[in-house]
């Protein structure tokens, strides 16, 4: 689930001012124009490093749609502390090659540290940003770890543009229902400097430092841009409400939410949700349905043990009950450019957006043969196989192949042991995409699995190890 949080930003009027917050010139590119329009960067009143006389590019956090007119600002006070020797990168550009070294060895060097990397970090934020802690969640547990997954993403693509763009984009447009506003990212970008100052202490140099300020403008650049684009045709959140909750199992349910206003998303994407019972708490499920007449969606959640929302949502949420969405995000769709088949693996809740696609490649009119290894610990977890069961028998292009990991199949066509190796020893799928869902673990191996039976890796499609790993730890 690619959707990570890195830095939740937070509206907010000036506080004061502690000190010089010049260094991240942050700029919203005017799409009818070539030249860059300022959002942040000043020195002086603002925390964030933005003037407060300065027009704001985004509109106000999302209430109902209203629309503002963009002005334009002035250009921006230069700072003393910015960068002399690179002049302000350009919208969308990656770093130099050498930057990306820096970078990589600056992560290195912390990510042993991560935890006190990020608390230092979120400390310095709070300290400097006092009006910022109350936007946050109470606990702030999960956040350290987006953050520092968010960082180790956008660090591993560093000179990856197209890599980098696409995801910061996403995380830039997910950021919205935050609030977060372009002036904030000068504030995260200072105290981020400052994180990493005091704990790359090998790898730190005027060069890295240097190198970081380039790349955080640059991520912050194509996040605000990508987010002031989505204002022109999208909400920030979606309220929902709760239709129907079905209990499967004494900690898994299926829920269908009604959206209040269109909710567009495709077949194998995810949303993320928050409850009343935890604001400002997000977290990711897959949509477990292609997009309906009715508008409604379903979200197939499992309570965890640490699961703060997926225990809400499992245990506590009734019909009646609303929600607020985040925008649909992910790439693991169908590609209806080509008639290949789908060969798919759904582990535990992961059959998901496995359903999805099925039901997706139903209504495309297309068919394509398609291919479910359903798994799970036991028969009993297979919480969903009589919904698969009955769109097989509807539609001749579908298998469904239940996998049990403890104890005998549950039907003819099943299989015993651990999805992936399951697969190991179907033969060769060449001719198929593949499509990977479910715990971390399971993924990672998964993909091998389908790398083993002849499909490419430029055909495998999962969603985002990094967001999995936090979403099945935390909640
Ligand atoms: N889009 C996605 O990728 C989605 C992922 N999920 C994730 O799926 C998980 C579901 O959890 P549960 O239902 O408790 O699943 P589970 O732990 O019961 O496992 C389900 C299946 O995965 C296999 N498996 C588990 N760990 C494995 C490993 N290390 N190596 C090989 N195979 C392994 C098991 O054999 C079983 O067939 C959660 O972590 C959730 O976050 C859920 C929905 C969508």
């Amino acid at each position: 689930m690619t959707t990570t949080s890195a830095d939740n930003g937070i509206p907010g009027s000036d506080p004061g001012n502690d000190g010089d917050w010049g260094w991240f010139s942050t700029t919203r590119r005017d799409p009818g124009s070539e030249s860059p329009r300022t959002a942040g960067g000043g020195r002086g009143g603002h925390p964030g490093g933005v003037p407060p006389q300065q027009p704001q590019p985004r509109q106000p956090p999302q209430d109902g749609g209203a629309q503002q007119v963009r002005q334009t600002p002035p250009p921006p006070p230069r700072s003393a502390f910015e960068p002399v020797t690179a002049p302000p990168p350009t919208a969308h550009s990656a770093p130099p090659t050498a930057d990306a070294t820096l970078i990589r060895r600056t992560m290195e060097e912390i990510e042993p540290a991560a935890d006190a990397v990020t608390s230092y970090f979120y400390a310095m934020l709070f300290v400097r940003h006092p009006y910022l802690r109350d936007l946050f969640p109470a606990s702030m547990d999960s956040q350290r770890d987006r953050l520092f997954a968010a960082l180790l993403t956008a660090a591993r693509n560093v000179d990856n543009p197209a890599v980098l763009t696409e995801y910061l984009q996403g995380l830039g447009r997910g950021h919205r229902k935050y609030g977060t506003r372009p002036e904030h990212y000068p504030a995260v970008g200072e105290c981020l400097i400052s994180a990493l100052t005091r704990y790359a202490h090998h790898s730190w140099s005027p060069q890295t430092e240097a190198a970081w300020v380039r790349a955080y403008t640059t991520i912050s650049q194509i996040m605000i841009d990508a987010a002031a684009d989505d204002e022109a045709h999208s909400p920030a959140w979606w309220h929902a409400e709760i239709v129907s909750h079905e209990k499967r199992t004494d900690d898994i349910a299926v829920i269908t939410l009604r959206p209040d206003q269109p909710y567009p998303f495709l077949a194998g994407q995810y949303t993320s949700v928050e409850t009343p019972w935890w604001p400002r708490v997000w977290r990711s499920y897959s949509l477990a349905s292609a997009p309906r007449a009715d508008g409604t969606l379903s979200l197939h959640v499992k309570a965890v043990p640490a699961g703060w929302v997926s225990g809400a949502l499992v245990r506590r949420a009734r019909p009646g009950d609303v929600v607020r969405l985040g925008p649909a995000a992910g790439s693991m769709t169908v590609d209806h450019r080509t008639d290949n088949g789908l060969l798919c693996l759904g582990g535990g809740t992961g059959i998901a957006p496995i359903k999805a696609l099925v039901e997706d490649v139903a209504e495309h009119g297309r068919p394509r043969p398609v291919e479910v290894f359903y798994g799970a610990r036991s028969d009993h977890d297979l919480y969903d196989l009589e919904t698969m069961l009955k769109l097989e028998a509807r539609h001749p292009w579908l298998s469904v192949r239940p996998v049990v990991a403890d104890g005998c199949p549950v039907r003819a066509s099943g299989l015993a042991g651990q999805l992936p190796d399951a697969v190991r020893g179907t033969g060769r799928w060449s001719a198929y995409d593949g499509y990977v869902s479910g715990p971390p673990g399971m993924i990672r191996s998964g993909v091998d699995a389908l790398r083993g039976v002849g499909i490419p890796v430029n055909r495998i499609r999962h969603d985002s190890l990094d967001e999995l790993v936090s979403q099945s730890t935390q909640d």
